[in-house]
């Protein structure tokens, strides 16, 4: 493959940058991000006119532009692509119990509007596109996680079948965010307040842990690294749910943990994945990140038989069970990054 040279940090400088469902959490963060990284121009494309209002208040910075469309909708998306040279894809229905719910408007959001999105960035000269995915899109149970491994699929397949494409596709995967909405440490707090038990689905449950942060620095990573169809992950540790109750506990209440056993909830998994043990072994250690390069073989099926890939049988998955795994006090360190978190202890 004749590869395009990814960008450079300094290619921010003056560019114009597009986020799809720029109006959420991490859109906010990015945005102020390449703003302080001097863009010309940020395009936020999203559903929502309110939180775009809101945004435009927040910001009040005249190189904001706001795209009111969805990406199930082409047309809507052009005009947020034309002239841009990035674009960052964050626009999914992200719940894993409405995906659970309603799987159709997944496909239509996460597959074909990722489809959209691709198609309409390489048509309006993107240089480079990152699309968001998630660690439910490894051995996906819930619809949420099967939408995305196949974004995931239509991302790579974008980039061995158009070769000779000026634009860079990627994919970086993520686990938990910390603080999301929605997410489960919000819930314990709003529970601690109203004196409630916690209520644990199930306590030896893991996740990866990471805040916005960091899922900024893993995107941006991905953007000035990846080679087209490239797909990438931030090392993450993790913890039982059990330490992150008592580690939200401890934080905010000197009385004794009062927590509730409720069972597992519609399409959870008890363990999740970063990285299949098949990506895995093919994966480069690049210190804080793991680069999986794209399978570019062709239909050339003679390869699979002569070119077979014996390691993956000595490697395990990269999964939230076998990870550095944090205590109760190493969870509550963690904790104390998170800006949510630090207002919270403040108001006591
Ligand atoms: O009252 C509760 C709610 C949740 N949990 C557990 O806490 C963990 C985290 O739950 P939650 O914060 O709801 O996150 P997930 O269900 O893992 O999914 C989140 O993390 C994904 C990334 O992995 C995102 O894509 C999703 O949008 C987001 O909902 C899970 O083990 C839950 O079983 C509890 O113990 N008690």
């Amino acid at each position: 493959m004749n590869h395009p040279a990814p960008p450079h940090a300094e290619d921010l400088a003056g560019a114009t940058v597009a986020i799809t469902g720029g109006t959420g959490s991490f859109g906010a963060v990015m945005a102020r991000h390449l703003l302080e990284e001097g863009v010309a121009q940020v395009n936020v494309f999203s559903r929502d006119e309110a939180k775009q209002d809101l945004m435009r208040r927040s910001f009040n910075d005249e190189r904001m532009r706001f795209f009111l469309g969805d990406v199930r909708d082409a047309d809507s998306v052009r005009p947020a692509f034309t002239g841009a040279d990035f674009v960052f894809h964050a626009a999914a229905l992200k719940q894993v119990p409405s995906c659970e719910f309603f799987p159709q408007q997944a496909v239509k959001t996460n597959i074909v509007g990722s489809h959209n999105v691709i198609e309409t960035a390489a048509a309006s000269g993107v240089r480079a596109l990152v699309c968001l995915s998630t660690d439910k899109a490894v051995y996906p149970v819930n619809a949420m996680g099967m939408s995305k491994a196949l974004m995931e699929k239509t991302a790579q397949a974008y980039a061995r079948n158009n070769p000779t494409s000026g634009m860079t596709v990627s994919v970086t995967r993520y686990g938990n965010v910390l603080y999301s909405r929605g997410s489960v440490i919000p819930a314990f707090v709003a529970q601690l307040h109203a004196g409630q038990p916690l209520t644990l689905t199930e306590p030896t449950m893991t996740r990866f842990l990471m805040s916005l942060q960091e899922s900024v620095e893993l995107v941006k990573h991905a953007f000035l690294n990846a080679r087209p169809g490239d797909l990438f992950v931030k090392k993450a540790p993790a913890s039982t749910v059990d330490t992150l109750a008592r580690a939200v506990w401890g934080l905010l209440s000197e009385d004794e943990p009062d927590v509730r056993v409720i069972g597992m909830r519609h399409g959870e998994k008890l363990h999740e994945t970063l990285l299949s043990r098949e990506e895995f072994v093919k994966a480069e250690d690049q210190g804080d990140f793991f680069r999986v390069p794209l399978d570019d073989r062709g239909l050339q099926y003679e390869k699979y038989f002569t070119e077979g890939e014996d390691a993956v049988s000595h490697v395990a998955d990269y999964a939230s069970d076998n990870t550095e795994r944090l205590d109760v006090a190493a969870t509550q360190a963690l904790l104390r990054t998170i800006p949510e978190v630090v207002e919270e202890l403040a108001r006591r």
